[in-house]
């Protein structure tokens, strides 16, 4: 594929991560985005990666002419939220009856002094206030609790992760052990069954919150599986490997693929001494790859290529026999599943993965009510109930979002912080106008001052820097300019860059990120690898890395190099630093003072400038406030 084409293609992700409006994401006859292009394919090794990057999938569907054209940036308007009554009885994580295995291991994670930060508390108190199954056994009770609908919105780096996994973390050891409790010789359910499915845009996030929830379930052994593993080829290195086989493809990675014999309808339903899968972690994508078999994207395929205008969901998946297809080998059991949440909610639901968010809802559905889909009347359209608990959580609600939620889950519970859609008080913006000559220069001069000014040059302990622009391209040859300047830069880009997207570079971004079980691994590898060249300092990526990522509190400074898309986009790229009340700092990049400075002003840039209320330049044209204000 040539550059132009791959920098559109990517030009396109950052407007997905910033989402469109409501006629994009469920009125739309004919969403495409499952057929063209998924997150997956930016990211690590994925069977629809390699179909996509050689064109085949893309060029097999069409547009449906009458669907608004998406290929112009949004306006996204973040509507104002109010925000949830803060619950004042819950200001310690022992303050709701949870799991003290859980409490433990809050502890050893966060440190023993750590309290709950507000969208926990308001989660907490959400869960175990109103929903008195997460300390009552009484089958009544339970049964309220299976079907609640609950949104969690709060600032970049404030702590959703724990806001949602706590409570299903509790509830789903809760039930285990008060069905032990009354069935003690119960058979062990089948390896593949999960309780909780977690479902991230990245096989990056994905990982992270993977290694998040197993240092949270250490001490209650729930067992937490990522279906979005590194790229290791055929030498797996952890005990949760010896369950997969490695199938190398051919850009070097490898794919992964449930054994055989431990898959769903197999005899052999426990495998060796692991219990059961309790929480799995990945995309939408590939746990229907799993769930379906890999056959079943094709099939869909054809049937879009048949009759691509008609299509009606419903028809189509009937016509293909769903979840019974002869060809199709599903190696995960979707029936047991209690809980789903949908991390980066704005993404997930985003008009280029709506489908398959909504297929794999609907096929937990099927799969719990033991019903065919047409019987339980999941079209886009209609409004939901699903037998099971749904969390979606996001640190933006663009208007699709909105309306999409009050359409779909009318009575879903939002639980809002404040300070929603307003960048978090422990990041400082600064702005930066280019000198006029070399940008690239500029920008080198600028991180030398950032680590003059931190006087930590001296003590061999620069901070981190992180830089987003806005095509893989630019990343790429500003790392090799900054490498030039000698200025240890990696630039961590688009996975369709075979072979760029190693080890090496998984490891790269784990230096970058926060994770005490990733670092010491990343810094024993280090050690032990050491060529005699420095560890990368300065991180240059797009869009691509925006999303979720715990960054390490060393990662103290985000350049903002190109205009981000809009105002969700530079929320998502600017809260990669001052995470968890750490200090960060923003830096903004315009055009230089003097001619065209003023149009550099206007637009997102100079909306974003008024945001986050940076002393506009002389040339700033002031626009009226909008609903960025709150
Ligand atoms: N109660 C707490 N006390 C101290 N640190 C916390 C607490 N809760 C979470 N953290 C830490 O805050 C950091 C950010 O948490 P998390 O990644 O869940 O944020 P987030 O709200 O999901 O961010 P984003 O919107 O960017 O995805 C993590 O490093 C986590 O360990």
């Amino acid at each position: 594929m040539f550059q132009k084409d791959l920098d559109r293609q990517e030009v396109k992700l950052n407007q997905v991560c910033s989402c469109h409006p409501i006629s994009n994401v469920f009125v739309t006859p004919f969403p495409d985005g499952l057929f063209t292009r998924n997150v997956d394919d930016f990211t690590t090794s994925d069977s629809s990666k390699e179909q996509s990057s050689n064109g085949r999938r893309g060029a097999s569907t069409g547009r449906n002419p009458r669907s608004p054209s998406r290929s112009t940036p949004t306006r996204e308007v973040l509507p104002h939220t109010e925000s949830s009554v803060l619950a004042n009885n819950v200001s310690h994580f022992s303050s709701v009856p949870l799991n003290t295995g859980l409490l433990e291991s809050l502890s050893q994670n966060l440190g023993q002094y750590a309290t709950p930060t507000d969208i926990q508390r308001l989660s907490l108190s959400h869960f175990f206030k109103r929903n008195p199954g997460l300390s009552d056994p009484s089958p009544v009770v339970q049964s309220t609790l299976s079907s609640s609908q609950t949104l969690l919105a709060s600032q970049t780096g404030s702590g959703k992760s724990i806001a949602y996994m706590l409570p299903m973390l509790h509830s789903i050891k809760w039930r285990e052990l008060a069905k032990q409790d009354e069935q003690p010789d119960a058979p062990l359910r089948p390896q593949w069954a999960p309780k909780g499915l977690i479902l991230a845009p990245t096989h990056e996030l994905s990982r992270q919150l993977s290694r998040f929830a197993k240092g949270l379930c250490h001490n209650i052994k729930l067992r937490v599986f990522c279906l979005s593993q590194e790229n290791r080829g055929n030498s797996p290195e952890k005990k949760d490997d010896m369950d997969f086989v490695h199938v190398p493809l051919s850009n070097g990675t490898a794919e992964i693929e449930i054994r055989r014999e431990d898959a769903v309808g197999s005899e052999r339903t426990a495998h060796g001494p692991q219990r059961p899968v309790d929480v799995m972690i990945g995309t939408a994508g590939r746990v229907l790859d799993l769930t379906r078999g890999r056959q079943w994207r094709d099939d869909m395929e054809k049937i879009m290529d048949r009759n691509p205008w008609e299509r009606d969901e419903p028809k189509a998946e009937n016509s293909v026999g769903r979840l019974n297809h002869p060809d199709w080998k599903p190696s995960i059991d979707l029936s047991e599943i209690e809980w789903v949440v949908m991390d980066e909610a704005d993404v997930v639901y985003g008009p280029d993965f709506i489908q398959t968010t909504e297929m794999l809802l609907n096929d937990i559905a099927s799969a719990k009510l033991k019903r065919p889909l047409s019987k339980i009347g999941a079209t886009s359209h209609q409004t939901t109930a699903y037998p099971f608990n749904l969390i979606l959580c996001t640190a933006t609600i663009p208007n699709s979002l909105d309306q999409y939620i009050s359409t779909k889950y009318p009575s879903m519970e939002r639980l809002t912080s404040v300070r929603l859609h307003q960048l978090p008080r422990s990041i400082t913006p600064e702005h930066v106008p280019y000198s006029g000559g070399n940008r690239a220069a500029d920008i080198a001069t600028r991180i030398r001052s950032v680590w003059l000014e931190e006087g930590m040059e001296r003590r061999g302990e620069k901070s981190k820097i992180l830089l987003f622009c806005n095509k893989s391209s630019k990343a790429e040859k500003l790392a090799q300019y900054l490498n030039e300047q000698d200025i240890p830069t990696v630039a961590l880009v688009r996975v369709l860059d075979k072979g760029k997207r190693n080890k090496n570079n998984d490891q790269s971004i784990e230096s970058f990120l926060k994770f005490d079980e990733g670092s010491v691994k990343v810094r024993r590898k280090q050690e032990s690898t050491a060529d005699g060249q420095q560890e990368p300092r300065v991180l240059a990526t797009t869009s691509l890395l925006s999303r979720g990522l715990d960054f390490s509190p060393s990662v103290k400074h985000v350049f903002i190099i190109d205009e981000p898309n809009n105002m969700v986009d530079f929320i998502h790229r600017a809260g990669r630093t001052g995470r968890a009340g750490q200090e960060g700092k923003v830096v903004i990049f315009s055009k230089s003072r003097g001619r065209g400075s003023a149009r550099a002003m206007t637009g997102v840039r100079g909306e974003i400038m008024q945001k986050v209320g940076l002393r506009p330049t002389r040339h700033l044209v002031r626009r009226p406030a909008d609903a960025f204000a709150s």
